[in-house]
């Protein structure tokens, strides 16, 4: 093989970059696809497989189980010693599995007894919940690994963009995706995560080919490589006695439990405290599948879309003022234009419960990357973690205590503003907190710790949902009655008191330690 003499490697182009973000979030798509989708299949399962709201609670809570008792901490130790590479396919490949397993056992593989069926799904989603954390951080890793020194913060934005992109569709396409029965529905989001891994495998023969250019240059200027720190549990007992690395893991369980469990009952709640639907009308509304007389205008839409976008992207520099105004009058015109063509399968889908519900993650990709952009450049962190946990109170009042339709949209808009603010502003803080060495040490923490929170309340929804209505139960399940939300969703509003609480802690802390949260990045405190 030809040696490169240029001194350049692959991550020096911009294109191979980016082409290595999306084989890399791939497996960010497909794994929050199948860890949300059943938020839209609530309805169907029970009245398809019998499962009441405790035990739909129990099937996704379980999902976290491993990862509570230090199984994200074992994936670290093993991302440690083995790499990026055989980590990914160990644990995509376990997610992968334990999908499959989910699958067969809605199917009625393992036996066709209720209890047998949720059992073997649960064994499954233990399996995929093991697999998924694990997952995140390698991806996390590997964005840090092409983009350090390029467009790390845009690009972490992006990878997580994926993830919610997956989120947004699994919820809002699996009843129609799964024509009215739960099996298919998980079927197709297991095939996604096969697919997504045959796109990490091809994301390994770049990472394969970076490595050896970096070895080769490191060699040619007689340098030593430049070595990752293995986990430490002596790491581990540094981080969690540094007061401002503890009040924001403490926020990231808090605020994380308010939002993942919420999205998982949000369809729901919809269609039973508002009177969406679960179903669109026959033949109507779905314009976004594969087929159907939209999809060319929406591919038209979507690609001068990208078109106004990736011209914007264009250094400033390189930009003249007019070319930057027109960019941007691009997107606006062709966003305008998509929003009126479609006003009449909006209007549907904003009666839809799993699609409005949707909207939540579907608006996060767009807003995260702009207040990260504006924690890059002005700072402000802690307060906007202040103002995010505010904004989930406002929402988890108006979706419980009123039974007002526009404030039901209002406190859905404050959610996905809030979903946005906080992890944009938290997850380039715990990178000013924590040192990079320590960085993987410190997201397996954070993750397990947030773990606690999430199967909590994944399961604590639904068991409280039952224990609210129980002498409506039999009423609710034939179609009489539906389900009070009021006190499941006022419980959440306890995790925004304790996340204003511990923001207001953690902006007092860094006053304190001087970690410059409040500061633009790259900018240093006096
Ligand atoms: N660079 C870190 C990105 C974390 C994004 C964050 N993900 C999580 O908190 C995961 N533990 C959740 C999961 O995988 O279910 C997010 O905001 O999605």
């Amino acid at each position: 093989m030809k040696k490169d003499t240029s001194g350049k490697t692959w991550k020096d182009s911009v294109a191979l970059r980016w082409v290595v973000l999306i084989l890399v979030s791939g497996l960010m798509f497909s794994t929050y696809w199948f860890q949300d989708f059943f938020s839209g299949l609530k309805g169907l399962m029970e009245s398809e497989l019998g499962f009441t709201s405790e035990e739909f609670g129990r099937l996704i809570g379980f999902t976290t189980i491993a990862n509570m008792f230090g199984m994200i901490i074992v994936g670290g130790i093993i991302l440690d010693k083995w790499g990026l590479r055989l980590a990914g396919l160990l644990f995509g490949g376990l997610a992968a599995v334990g999908a499959v397993i989910v699958a067969l056992g809605s199917a009625g593989f393992f036996g066709e007894d209720k209890s047998v069926m949720l059992n073997t799904m649960i064994l499954g989603r233990i399996m995929f919940g093991s697999g998924l954390e694990v997952v995140c951080v390698v991806c996390t890793r590997a964005v840090v690994k092409w983009f350090k020194g390029y467009e790390l913060a845009l690009a972490m934005a992006i990878n997580v963009g994926f993830g919610r992109l997956g989120t947004a569709l699994g919820m809002a396409l699996s009843v129609d995706i799964g024509k009215g029965f739960v099996t298919p529905a998980i079927s197709f989001a297991a095939t996604l995560i096969g697919l997504t891994l045959i796109m990490f495998l091809i994301y390994i023969v770049f990472d394969i080919k970076l490595d050896r250019q970096v070895k080769g240059q490191n060699a040619g200027n007689n340098l030593e490589e430049e070595e990752e720190e293995d986990f430490r549990f002596s790491d581990l007992i540094k981080l969690i006695t540094n007061s401002s690395f503890l009040y924001i893991a403490l926020l990231c369980v808090t605020f994380y439990a308010g939002v993942f469990p919420f999205i998982q009952y949000a369809p729901d709640l919809l269609v039973n405290k508002f009177g969406f639907s679960y179903n669109l009308p026959e033949g109507q509304g779905n314009f976004i599948l594969f087929g159907s007389t939209n999809f060319g205008n929406t591919m038209v839409y979507v690609g001068l879309f990208i078109f106004g976008l990736a011209f914007s992207m264009i250094p400033s520099k390189r930009k003249t003022a007019a070319g930057k105004m027109l960019a941007y009058l691009v997107i606006f015109a062709v966003f305008y234009a998509a929003i009126y063509s479609m006003r009449d399968t909006l209007s549907l889908w904003l009666q839809n419960g799993p699609k409005t519900a949707s909207l939540i993650p579907l608006g996060t990709i767009l807003f995260t990357p702009i207040f990260g952009n504006y924690v890059d450049k002005k700072g402000k962190a802690a307060s906007l973690m202040i103002l995010g946990s505010f904004l989930l109170i406002f929402a988890h009042i108006s979706l419980s205590v009123f039974n007002n339709v526009i404030l039901g949209y209002l406190g859905l808009v404050s959610l996905g503003v809030a979903f946005s603010l906080v992890p944009a502003a938290m997850w380039p803080s715990v990178a000013k907190i924590v040192a990079e060495k320590r960085l993987g040490t410190a997201y397996a923490t954070m993750f397990t710790l947030q773990n606690w929170g999430l199967g909590l309340f994944f399961w604590g929804i639904g068991a409280v949902l039952d224990l609210a209505n129980k002498q409506n139960l039999e009423a609710i399940r034939a179609g009489e009655m539906m389900y009070d939300y009021t006190i499941p969703v006022l419980m959440l509003v306890v995790c925004g008191v304790v996340s204003i609480f511990l923001s207001f802690l953690l902006k007092k802390a860094d006053r304190r330690q001087k970690y410059g949260l409040e500061l633009p990045s790259g900018q240093k405190p006096e």
